[in-house]
């Protein structure tokens, strides 16, 4: 279809207002950003669990409906998050090769989770009491994005140790997605999106991933089947490791002096996309930090000193 690159307008899924790329066409603006590496797509679910389901269109270029909300959010944060990758990293979408970026909103009905699909982006609009519509937290959106990015890098295995550093990658780089962006960042995960009626919780802490259940220290890792091997439980442990790494602090008395965010994003992206593999565990995420950390910054260096007290304080060596 011929068209043109425009600004549309919205409301996103906590009432705030925001503008984003559409396409101006015969039909009316599509929700297609063209000026983001091969395209940024997002697309009606409808509410069935056929994917991509319909490209999303709008009569007017104005997208403030209840029902676009989740869209506005989906096509936002995607764009945010590719300029993250792009200016931060000067990576050209997940695959640096400008892959197309495709979201599908209101995937089933009341469906109370999100995920990469292994090719695009699924976000379901909860059940409005334990979750509300998944798109709505930036955070959230850049750690499906950034399953993507390690599917394409590092390609860890979705299941116990690797499956942990996989999903504390994800909630790492959606943390750094909200700091860059100053979008109310914290050191929490999905708290936007987490229980509407209940403020302040979230869906986990990195600062305090006990406060979610999760471990904080590598001795007190799930060893059992759920979650295929607790890839959302023990990914606690990565996550502390990056917000004592990022911020400093005592934990188990262990003294960790902090590199701060940016530095912090520095090793990690580092570590995933050049020393992490398939079956990486944790004590060869902690050997493939301090390699990435010695190539940039030096083997005698602050930064790689304080990456290893951040591993040994959650117990990896
Ligand atoms: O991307 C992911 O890791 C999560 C999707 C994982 C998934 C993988 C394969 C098939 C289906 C689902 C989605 C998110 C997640 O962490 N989900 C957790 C927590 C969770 C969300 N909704 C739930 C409903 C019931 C129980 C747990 C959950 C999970 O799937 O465990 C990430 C950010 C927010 C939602
Ligand atoms: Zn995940």
């Amino acid at each position: 279809i011929s068209g043109t690159v425009v600004t549309g307008s919205g409301t996103g899924v906590l009432g705030d207002s925001k503008t984003f790329k559409t396409f101006s066409t015969a039909d009316g603006y599509y929700m297609f950003d063209g000026t983001r590496g091969n395209g940024i797509y997002t697309y009606d679910g409808r509410n069935q669990t056929r994917i991509p389901g319909s490209l999303w269109l709008d009569a007017d270029n104005r997208f403030n409906t209840t029902y676009d909300r989740a869209a506005v959010d989906a096509h936002t944060y995607a764009a945010w998050t590719y300029d993250y990758f792009r200016n931060v990293h000067n990576r050209n979408s997940y695959d640096n090769a400008g892959a197309e970026l495709v979201s599908t909103v209101h995937y089933g009905r009341s469906y109370n989770n999100a995920g990469w699909t292994g090719s695009q982006m699924i976000y379901g609009d909860g059940d409005g009491y334990n979750f509300r519509a998944f798109s709505g937290s930036l955070d959230v959106v850049a750690h499906e994005l950034t399953h993507a990015v390690t599917d394409f890098s590092a390609d860890l295995i979705y299941q116990n140790e690797s499956g942990a550093i996989n999903e504390s990658m994800s909630d790492i780089f959606g943390t750094l997605t909200e700091y860059h962006f100053n979008n109310n960042p914290d050191w929490l995960m999905g708290e936007d999106i987490y229980t509407p009626g209940t403020p302040g919780d979230a869906l986990r802490s990195m600062a305090d991933p006990t406060l979610a259940g999760d471990p904080d220290h590598y001795s007190k890792r799930y060893t059992g089947t759920q979650d295929n091997g607790g890839v959302h439980i023990n990914s606690g442990i990565g996550n502390k490791m990056a917000y004592l790494l990022a911020n400093g602090g005592t934990h188990y008395g262990v003294k960790v002096n902090g590199i701060g965010n940016d530095k912090v994003g520095k090793v990690m992206y580092r570590t995933l996309t050049q020393y992490l593999t398939p079956t990486s565990n944790y004590s060869h995420f902690r050997a493939s930090a301090v390699r990435a950390a010695t190539d940039l910054y030096g083997a005698s260096s602050a930064e790689v000193a304080s990456v290893k007290q951040a591993f040994s304080a959650v117990g990896v060596y």
